[in-house]
């Protein structure tokens, strides 16, 4: 058990690894269906990220969500290539993250099997016709809130993906937490709501979980969200493994 954790910090070196307790995040995960990851990004990484959103050349398309009946508030979709620190952090965090998934899977007799690095993942994608990029940049002002979704889009899944906070809560938003419901079949919904400082990221499950009950495993439905930003601005960095139709 040891050593297959330690193996899986090995494999993302463009990330601190002081910062990584894959452990805690592997047993977080599939306990709660979502793990924190502190101080994954400095303040100043996080303001420039945030500052790329005015910048249309960093972009393939924007997004208005009251719209789509999304909720309120826009995102943009970065088009390829992508910046070097997004680019980074996908290829870094798929390895041990393809690990859990594989995990998962087996666990809820699902016959998909992720392969080592992102690069193949993505090939695979591309060849099914997903080939758009799908890391964005989300930027949300008073009022505004993200519905409790699922990013699918297309046939291939990666069930995990992670979001940054950019801003700083309390300076400068307040309100907006990130949200997740579980539906456990055949019972009612449960919310968890993920505290984020500015720089921390959580890593949580895109559509399904395992969960062990008394008679087996099953899958859990999960959805993230966030909650009505009470005032200011608040950005986050989403980055979803999967390439969209
Ligand atoms: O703004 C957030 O925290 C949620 C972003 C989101 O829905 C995503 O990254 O997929
Ligand atoms: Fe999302």
């Amino acid at each position: 058990m040891k050593s297959r954790h330690a193996g899986l910090a090995a494999q993302t070196q463009s990330v601190d690894q002081d910062k990584l307790d894959w452990l805690r995040m592997a047993a977080d995960l599939d306990c709660y269906g979502a793990a924190i990851i502190p101080g994954l990004l400095q303040a100043d990484a996080c303001d420039s990220l945030a500052a790329l959103y005015g910048d249309d050349r960093h972009f393939r398309s924007r997004v208005v969500m009251a719209r789509h009946s999304f909720g309120s508030g826009e995102y943009k979709y970065f088009a390829y290539p992508l910046p070097a620190r997004i680019q980074e952090l996908r290829t870094a965090f798929y390895p041990p993250l393809a690990e859990i998934a594989n995990r998962w899977n087996q666990a809820m007799d699902i016959a998909v099997h992720y392969p080592a690095t992102h690069e193949q993942y993505i090939k695979h994608c591309h060849a099914a016709g997903q080939r758009r990029p799908t890391p964005l940049l989300l930027q949300y002002g008073a009022g505004d809130y993200n519905c409790l979704h699922q990013d699918l889009y297309g046939e291939h899944v990666f069930p995990l993906q992670m979001a940054i906070l950019l801003s700083q809560p309390g300076k400068d938003f307040t309100g907006g937490e990130f949200v997740l419901t579980e539906q456990r079949p055949r019972m009612q919904s449960r919310a968890e709501v993920v505290p984020l400082e500015q720089g921390d990221a959580v890593v949580f499950a895109v559509h399904h979980r395992p969960m062990q009950g008394t008679r087996g495993t099953y899958r859990v439905m999960m959805r993230h969200g966030v909650s009505r930003i009470r005032s200011g601005h608040r950005h986050t960095l989403g980055i979803i493994f999967h390439d969209a139709t």
